[in-house]
């Protein structure tokens, strides 16, 4: 589903370029949860950014679906393949567009026909019931903020979500609600998942494999049973999981 080889990301130039991830590589299957976790700054998000055609200076390999990413990707075909829910749900909406606004206006850029059936179908996928259809953003708590959010990315019916801490703005309980919410979505939709999180018992609840990244660069790819079951070899993976004590309970 995605292969991603030897990626370089840079901004800027000398003497202030930054080489924000460097040599990069690993495949995700089809229907796998794949994660990316490091501390702040390693070049997690930057990665997605990469894969989601948002980011100009790069090379390497990045394939999505048989679909060669080059520089930037904007085109309809491609935002059907791969599509984004990032960590601030209230940023991402627009204050004065309705919920009805925001799934009607993005399944119309699709070219989809009979908008008024599936706008009420995502919104039941995602747990909002008809209420919640005229209402804005500030209408909204966080949580049902990040499921309009998600309704949003759905409505390209994508197979690749990219998924930049999307529940870390959010309090514990409803931050386990969206993720309940993102398996399901998962496994009903056949999606498959890309997502950074500095925070290892959400990639843990959430993912079959995971990068761990320092400094931009990836210094272990392990399954996520394998992380439980205590077998980083990676010294910085391990000072990770005794950071996480949340996640060595669980
Ligand atoms: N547009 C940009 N211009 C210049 N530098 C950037 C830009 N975007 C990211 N960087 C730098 O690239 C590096 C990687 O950033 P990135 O956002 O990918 O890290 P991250 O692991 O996702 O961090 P966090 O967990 O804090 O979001 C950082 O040093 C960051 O400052």
């Amino acid at each position: 589903m995605l292969t991603v080889e030897g990626l370089d990301v840079w901004f800027g130039y000398p003497p202030d370029r930054v080489d924000a991830v460097q040599d990069a590589s690993f495949t995700v299957a089809q229907g796998e949860s794949f994660g990316l976790v490091g501390e702040s700054g390693s070049g997690k998000s930057t990665i997605l950014r990469a894969i989601a055609g948002l980011i100009d200076t790069w090379s390497g390999r990045i394939v999505v679906d048989d679909q060669q990413v080059e520089g930037r990707r904007r085109d309809r075909a491609f935002h059907k393949t791969v599509q984004m829910v990032f960590q601030d749900p209230y940023a991402s909406l627009h204050p004065r567009h309705s919920v009805d606004r925001v799934l009607s206006e993005t399944l119309k850029l699709q070219g989809m026909d009979d908008i008024d059936r599936r706008v009420q179908r995502l919104l039941d996928d995602v747990g909002l019931g008809r209420g919640f259809r005229f209402r804005y953003p500030h209408q909204l708590s966080g949580g049902q903020r990040q499921r309009v959010a998600i309704a949003r990315a759905l409505a390209a019916e994508p197979r690749l979500l990219l998924l930049d801490e999307p529940t870390s703005a959010l309090d514990v309980s409803v931050q386990a609600e969206i993720l309940n919410l993102m398996t399901d979505l998962r496994a009903e939709h056949g999606l498959t998942y890309v997502m950074v999180s500095h925070d290892l018992a959400v990639v843990g609840h959430m993912c079959d494999r995971l990068a761990v990244m320092q400094g931009g660069r990836i210094v272990e790819v392990m399954k996520v049973e394998d992380l439980r079951q205590g077998a980083a070899s990676e010294a910085y993976t391990k000072s990770l999981i005794e950071a996480s004590a949340g996640y060595v309970r669980a």
